[in-house]
């Protein structure tokens, strides 16, 4: 079980997309508290977490990271002071 979280568009669910169909999607739509996807490789399935990063959601972000194997946190450097400021 993996959770992706990190601010608004930082490419968290484009990233989630391409590790579950191997697809780029320009129609993405900012997440909406969370998606639970489930990708498989052979006989493994992986649960991940693609949490919602505008600032209303991101206090349900430590939720989704606790007790889970690995958490990414994908950045958007075009606004790192963001995390800070707000
Ligand atoms: N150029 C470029 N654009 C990207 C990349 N990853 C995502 N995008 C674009 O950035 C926008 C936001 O991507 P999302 O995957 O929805 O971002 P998100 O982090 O899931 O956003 P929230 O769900 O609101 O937290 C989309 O228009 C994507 O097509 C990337 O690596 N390069
Ligand atoms: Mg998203």
């Amino acid at each position: 079980e993996i959770s992706v979280v990190g601010l608004q568009a930082s490419g968290k669910t484009s990233f989630v997309n391409i590790l579950g169909n191997g697809e780029w999607s320009e129609e993405v739509v900012p997440t909406v508290a969370f998606n639970l996807r489930k990708v498989r490789r052979g006989n493994i399935t992986v649960k991940v977490w693609d949490v919602a990063g505008q600032p209303k959601f991101r206090s349900m972000w430590a939720r989704y990271c606790r007790g889970v194997g690995a958490s990414f946190f994908l950045p958007r450097c075009v606004d790192c002071g963001q995390l800070t400021s707000d």
